[in-house]
């Protein structure tokens, strides 16, 4: 059993499907890459696998204590808690707060502290204060935002503002993350940076990793499959070497950068 398995997906908006019967699994562990060109659906993917929509058929599958647990119908906030965290296409920081508190807010949706030992400040709540901010910290090093850690979000270059988000979706501590365009507005340095980066990930954290991305090279360059969506469906599935060589896909692109 895959540890997510899509199945027989479909999300119609009004007359249009925006997804339409696709089928993906996705095995622990693996990094894979869901292309396709504008408006082809990948992003809708995401909403129906996270919560924000609800399929109008088919079913989101994920193994919980080696058991297939539906995800359909459930809230975003239970399905974050069963190990999927994301980040989006436009930035979605606190960017009135610092990084730290950035990192602590996501920490603390997983570290829910007793009523009591909240209220009345018991030593248990400092102790916990204390070890997530050193937890928090040790995340952002692995980054390289220590320096970061009280500076404002909104003060730090584009880039930055990027890799903060994924180390905020990290700090729950996700079994699979799912990243829509993290390249999106990077420039060639911060893209190559982000390559090392999202391959340091999968071999720090091992977790199983879905990416959206236009930035072929980066794709092409990290992912080990590839799924390529088209008007909703898939259109093709394989290795990097099988996508790039597809004529169906070459097709799809033709006039973009494959
Ligand atoms: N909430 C919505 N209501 C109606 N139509 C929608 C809604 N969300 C998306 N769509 C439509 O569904 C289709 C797929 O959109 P989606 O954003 O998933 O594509 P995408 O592959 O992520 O595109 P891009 O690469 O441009 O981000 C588009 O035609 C879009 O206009």
């Amino acid at each position: 059993m895959p540890l997510l398995e899509i199945k027989e997906l479909t999300k119609n908006f009004g007359g249009l499907a925006a997804v339409s019967n696709v089928n993906i699994a996705l095995e622990e562990n693996q990094l894979v890459g869901l292309i396709g060109p504008n408006g082809a659906g990948k992003t809708t993917l995401f909403n129906l696998i996270t919560g924000v929509y609800e399929p109008s058929e088919g079913d989101v599958l994920l193994k919980v204590d080696g058991k297939s647990h539906r995800l359909n119908g459930q809230k975003p906030y239970a399905i974050a808690d069963l190990g999927l965290s994301r980040t989006f296409q436009n930035i979605r920081l606190f960017k009135d707060l610092t990084v730290l508190d950035n990192v602590l807010i996501a920490m603390n949706s997983k570290n829910k502290e007793s009523f009591f030992s909240s209220v009345l400040r018991l030593p248990a709540f400092y102790n916990k204060e204390e070890h997530l901010k050193a937890e928090a910290l040790k995340l952002l090093t692995i980054f390289d935002l220590q320096e970061k850690a009280e500076h404002l979000a909104r003060n730090l270059p584009y880039g930055e503002q990027r890799r903060l988000e994924i180390v905020r979706a990290l700090a729950t501590k996700p079994k699979i993350l799912f990243l829509d365009e993290p390249a999106a507005g990077m420039n060639p340095q911060e893209t190559a940076e982000l390559t090392l980066l999202i391959r340091k990930i999968q071999a720090e954290f091992k977790i199983t990793i879905l990416l959206i991305e236009h930035d072929m090279s980066l794709v092409m360059d990290v992912c080990e499959r590839i799924y390529v969506l088209e008007y909703g469906r898939i259109l093709a599935e394989g290795v990097p070497e099988e996508i790039k060589n597809n004529p169906e896909v070459i097709k799809a692109y033709l006039g973009g950068d494959l």
